[in-house]
């Protein structure tokens, strides 16, 4: 028996890290209730980047909070389920989740000026992520492969020098004097990267990233977006990146989901859609949007804005704004389906969308 568990405890390589199953996340409001996540599924499989895009207030950043465990109050989880590593996030004890959401799950956001602490050091914030971490390590049962690398952290030396090896991995430039900065010191490309070393400064299996970049120039967003990717292999972190940005999900993305008014819509791998969208929802996201390889192409906006999540009584919630809608769209719930041809590269028949008008083979109904 004992060789069996091991077994299934090695050979971890490619279960999902992160299955969002059926989730509903609400915020009860004076005009009534916010469904701002309305029976999402989405899941990581380990060694992945998935991309989750949609127009602002389409409910990405409450499902990223959703899954992290920082859904402001008094918003609340009030069905479905989030396992980490096969395990429901929700059932498990306070002080387990908290164990697992402290050293497995990190986050970054937008403005790293929000989450970093002016009055510290860099180094002396990542150092302390760094300790709190090996405090973990010790006091929760963990799996053998990660108290290894706690163990090993710890061996390298103290916390100081492992936020200094932080710094070098995220490419800050003479890290050994710029720890001693405080965050107001460093630019915003830099802090960004200060972020994200302090969010995998305790090797987490996943790192929740919630527009990353969207607050920096162009060019040092693709460098960060690099980094990342490099970053992701060096530790073996699995990645679900939140973004409004299609040319971001293009570049760096495995895989794809489209959300739009709490739910999600499509998902592909990136490639397949991008070559062929399919749900009217993606396909005006991409037209409303300039390509980088058509970059002279006009562009075509979506008409109408995402609707008021309180009370949406249409089936589909993009119906009103769809310029392929019939009445049975508004009145019918589009289940999930294989869409698209599923001979096309990087399909394999993982490509599905929430549309009643949408068929396999890119059948249109
Ligand atoms: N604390 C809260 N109380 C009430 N409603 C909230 C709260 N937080 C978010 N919402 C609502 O939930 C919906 C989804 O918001 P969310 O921030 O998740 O959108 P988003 O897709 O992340 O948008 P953006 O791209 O602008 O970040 C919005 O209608 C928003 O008003
Ligand atoms: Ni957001």
């Amino acid at each position: 028996m004992a060789t069996i568990d091991v077994a299934a405890e090695r050979d971890d390589g490619g279960d999902p890290v992160l299955e969002v199953e059926n989730l509903h996340t609400q915020f009860p409001t004076d005009r009534g209730v916010v469904r701002a996540v309305d029976g999402v599924d989405l899941t990581i499989e380990s060694g992945e980047i998935v991309g989750l895009v949609g127009e602002s207030g389409s409910g990405k950043s409450v499902l990223a909070e959703s899954v992290v465990g920082i859904v402001e109050e008094p918003g609340e989880i009030v069905e479905g389920d989030v396992r980490f590593d096969g395990e429901s996030l929700l059932a498990m004890s306070d002080a387990r989740r908290q164990a697992v959401r402290g050293g497995r799950i990190s986050m970054v956001f937008q403005d790293p000026m929000n989450s970093l602490n002016p009055t510290l050091t860099v180094g002396e914030q990542i150092a302390e992520t760094v300790r709190l971490h090996q405090d973990v390590g010790e006091s929760v049962s963990l799996p053998a492969e990660l108290k290894r690398k706690i163990v090993g952290a710890a061996k390298n030396g103290d916390a100081w020098r492992r936020a200094i090896e932080m710094l070098e991995a995220v490419e800050i430039p003479e890290p050994e004097a710029r720890a001693a900065d405080f965050p107001h010191q460093f630019s915003g490309g830099m802090r960004q990267r200060a972020m994200i070393a302090m969010a995998l400064s305790c090797e987490p299996d996943l790192l929740v990233a919630d527009e990353p970049t969207t607050a920096l120039d162009v060019t040092i967003q693709a460098q960060i977006l690099e980094e990342l990717e490099g970053l992701k292999d060096e530790f073996d972190t699995s990645i679900l990146l939140i973004t409004h940005d299609l040319a971001v999900v293009a570049e760096t993305c495995d895989r794809v989901n489209v959300m739009y008014a709490g739910e999600i819509v499509e998902r592909a791998e990136t490639e397949a859609l991008f070559a062929d969208p399919q749900h009217p929802y993606t396909q005006g996201l991409i037209a409303s949007t300039p390509q980088l390889d058509e970059p002279d192409r006009d562009l075509q906006p979506i008409q109408g804005n995402v609707p008021d999540l309180i009370d949406i009584p249409y089936a589909c919630h993009f119906a009103p704004r769809c310029p392929e809608a019939e009445r049975e769209c508004f009145e019918i719930e589009p289940e999930f389906r294989p869409v698209g041809d599923s001979d096309a590269p990087g399909d394999g028949g993982t490509h599905e969308a929430a549309c009643l008008r949408r068929g396999p083979d890119g059948e249109r109904l």
